[in-house]
């Protein structure tokens, strides 16, 4: 039978790469359900490729032209948040993979997960806001998260059934601007922050690697994937992005799992899960990559990595409000509205005023995400950093 796939966020990064791995393998694989937000020329051409079932878009406004340019086939169209959320429900589906990016994405994941479909997990944002929710969701529907985050899936991939690991290194290319000093830092440009040395991700990620908050933000992931407490999270600078990540067991061995930067295969192992499957492309060939190195990261430059840090071990949430102040202040650098340096200002100052709630429900995260919007748009609009 083949594994019937839904994937949030079709038209980005992730979901284009996805539908390359079902391209290459239409023997495992079928797309039952395609999203986007605005992008309805690139979602028609893939619905009018994969012939799924139902497309959604989440952006109402653009659901005529949509309908319109899917007029000749027998594809359902929808459109609306509403829409989103619901379509993960479908009874065939069997993976959903969460490729859009933000916090827009924690509501469909747990539909999902209450509908029983195996999570493959590219939306960070999820498990930095909610955590404790979606974990406590996968248990009560005996659903599994499968990483796909490329750090995540090579942890993944290293774990040992019968032997504990004592601490995950996650490496961390530091982005354009690791060698950059501190007045360097005062003056960077987004078209600089954009330029990632060794992946091709959406706009979002992309600052939030330049800034390390990509960072931050994953030992978070960790946290709640692999169960380890703060201290068991090390992250290591290594520039060439060739170690994905590792592991330490108890006796002092280190597993790590090596290869070219190329998210196809994080995502296609989440679909092939147990098994791994053939993949096309670049093989690892240590004599191009013969110098791999590693440093410490620095917090004081890149404050964000020490902020994701306080949040996680303040718990509650702390992480919450950090992911909706970035989210925030992210999208004002993209418009040229913060500098980024200022970004890590406005993101510290909003974690002192929003109440700090210890033990938070899903009301709770969406009044925060939504407060926390509200007072680090304040700040930025009144140059507070
Ligand atoms: N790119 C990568 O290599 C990696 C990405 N990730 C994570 O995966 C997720 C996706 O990243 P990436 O593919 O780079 O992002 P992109 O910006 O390239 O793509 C985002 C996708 O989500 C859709 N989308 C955006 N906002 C919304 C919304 N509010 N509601 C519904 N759909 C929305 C976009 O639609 P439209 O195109 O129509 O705007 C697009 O399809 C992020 O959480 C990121 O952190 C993790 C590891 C690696
Ligand atoms: C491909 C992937 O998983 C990204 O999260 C990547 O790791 C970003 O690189 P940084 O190490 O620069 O954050
Ligand atoms: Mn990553």
């Amino acid at each position: 039978m083949k594994r019937q796939i839904a994937i949030l966020g079709s038209t980005g990064s992730i979901g284009t790469q996805a539908l390359q791995v079902i391209k290459e393998h239409p023997d495992l694989y079928e797309v039952y359900a395609l999203t986007a937000n605005n992008q309805v020329d690139l979602l028609a051409r893939q619905a009018r490729e994969f012939q799924p079932e139902a497309v959604v878009i989440a952006n109402e406004d653009k659901y005529p032209a949509l309908k319109e340019a899917l007029s000749d086939l027998p594809v359902k169209v929808y459109a609306g948040k509403d829409a989103l959320a619901q379509i993960v429900e479908s009874q065939p589906i069997d993976i959903v993979l969460t490729a859009m990016v933000g916090y827009a994405g924690l509501l469909p994941t747990m539909n999902a997960i209450r509908a029983g479909k195996a999570i493959a997990l590219a939306n960070k944002e999820t498990m930095v806001v909610a955590g404790e929710i979606i974990n406590a969701l996968a248990q009560e529907y005996h659903t599994p998260i499968l990483p796909v985050d490329s750090e995540h899936s090579a942890i993944f991939q290293c774990l040992e059934v019968n032997n504990p690991v004592s601490k995950v290194i996650l490496t961390a290319s530091g982005g354009p601007f690791r060698t950059y000093t501190i007045d360097q830092l005062r003056t960077v440009t987004k078209a600089q922050a954009l330029h990632h040395p060794n992946w091709h991700m959406g706009a979002k990620i992309t600052i939030d690697s330049a800034s390390m908050m990509n960072k931050g933000f994953e030992v978070i992931e960790a946290k709640w994937l692999f169960g380890v407490r703060p201290e068991q999270i090390e992250v290591v600078v290594h520039p060439q992005s060739v170690i994905h990540s590792m592991v330490e067991f108890e006796d002092g061995a280190v597993k790590a799992q090596l290869g070219v930067p190329d998210m196809r295969l994080p995502i296609q192992y989440a679909f092939s899960y147990p098994k791994r499957v053939s993949l096309s492309g670049e093989r690892l060939d240590f004599a191009k990559y013969n110098t791999l190195t590693f440093e410490k990261p620095d917090t004081e430059r890149f404050r964000n990595l020490a902020l994701a840090y306080e949040a996680l071990h303040q718990g509650g949430n702390m992480p919450c409000i950090v992911n909706a102040a970035n989210e925030v202040v992210v999208a004002a650098f993209l418009e040229d509205k913060i500098s980024f340096l200022g970004m890590s200002e406005v993101i510290e100052k909003t974690m002192t005023r929003v109440p700090f709630i210890q033990r938070p429900r899903y009301e709770d995260y969406v009044a925060t995400d939504a407060e926390t919007r509200r007072i680090a748009a304040e700040l930025v609009i009144n140059k507070m950093y």
